[in-house]
């Protein structure tokens, strides 16, 4: 459903992506991994148009996205980055009906349906009785569910996540990554996610994409992509892995850095 071929991005001269595949399939989990600086975001935006690759071309339903308007993008793609900065003021309800606005015609006012989805994406991120908070007055957990309503009413087919966990505390990643995958499983969205949490990635996900130096080094079920020697080509560290009964997915546990060992021996 979106696909990159032989794609290229950089900023100004410095190239961070170069000769990079991809294929997303309607209704998958892919969670994005890889080290700090290995082009994770890059990737996302590249995927959403919000960066014009230097070479190469990405998909949307097998069309070319750059040849497609604006408002279609955003009303089948949404991406959430690491860094809303939406007004304090607004209220959830405000800020999650600023979803509406890819599917609304200029000075086009709120409709009752318009209001009927904004109380539905509200209901279903359990933010029913914040619904006139203003996000200033959430914790940064609720104010993310309230960022992922804000997704939801747009309806989009695909919804890119850029660590959409940072900042958070366990029961809060947890409750995120579980309402990610109810998202998914209810509404049928296609979700591609970076992460930098790998056994929330392996557990969460259908399919792991592993990134370094702006390549992917593995991809594939997370059961298949996950081994020692991968984590230690691609982090430097030495870890061990078993299987997590409850997801039946791998789980890892970090030992030591590689440069940690050099400086020992
Ligand atoms: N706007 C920009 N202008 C110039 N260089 C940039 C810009 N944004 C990112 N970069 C550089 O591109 C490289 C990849 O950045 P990117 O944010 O895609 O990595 P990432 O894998 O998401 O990293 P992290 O895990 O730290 O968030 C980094 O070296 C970064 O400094």
């Amino acid at each position: 459903m979106i696909s990159a071929s032989n794609l290229k991005v950089g900023y100004e001269d410095k190239v961070i992506i170069e000769n990079l595949n991809l294929e997303i399939n309607k209704g998958e989990v892919v969670s994005i991994i890889g080290p700090n600086g290995c082009g994770k975001s890059t990737l996302l935006k590249s995927l959403s148009r919000m960066i014009k690759p230097l070479s190469g071309e990405v998909f949307l339903e097998g069309k070319r996205i750059k040849d497609l308007k604006g408002k279609l993008i955003a009303q089948k793609v949404c991406l959430l980055s690491q860094h809303n900065n939406a007004p304090m003021d607004l209220t959830v309800e405000e800020l999650v009906y600023f979803g509406r606005i890819p599917h609304k015609k200029w000075f086009e006012t709120k409709t009752n349906n318009d209001k009927e989805i904004v109380d539905w994406a509200i209901e279903n991120t359990g933010l029913s009785k914040y619904k006139n908070t203003p996000i200033g007055a959430l914790s940064g957990g609720e104010r993310q569910r309230a960022y992922i309503a804000q997704a939801l009413c747009q309806k989009p087919d695909i919804l890119l996540l850029d660590e959409p966990t940072t900042y958070l505390d366990i029961s809060y990643q947890l409750e995120l990554m579980e309402l990610v995958r109810e998202i998914n499983e209810k509404f049928k969205i296609t979700i591609v996610m970076v992460l930098h949490e790998l056994n929330q990635a392996s557990k969460y996900s259908d399919r792991l994409i592993i990134m370094k130096d702006g390549q992917i080094i593995s991809d594939g079920r997370p059961n298949d992509v996950v081994n020692k020697d991968v984590i230690k080509k691609v982090y430097k560290i030495e870890c061990d892995i078993d299987n997590d009964p409850q997801s039946n997915k791998p789980r890892i546990h970090p030992i030591k850095t590689i440069k940690a060992q050099r400086l020992v021996s």
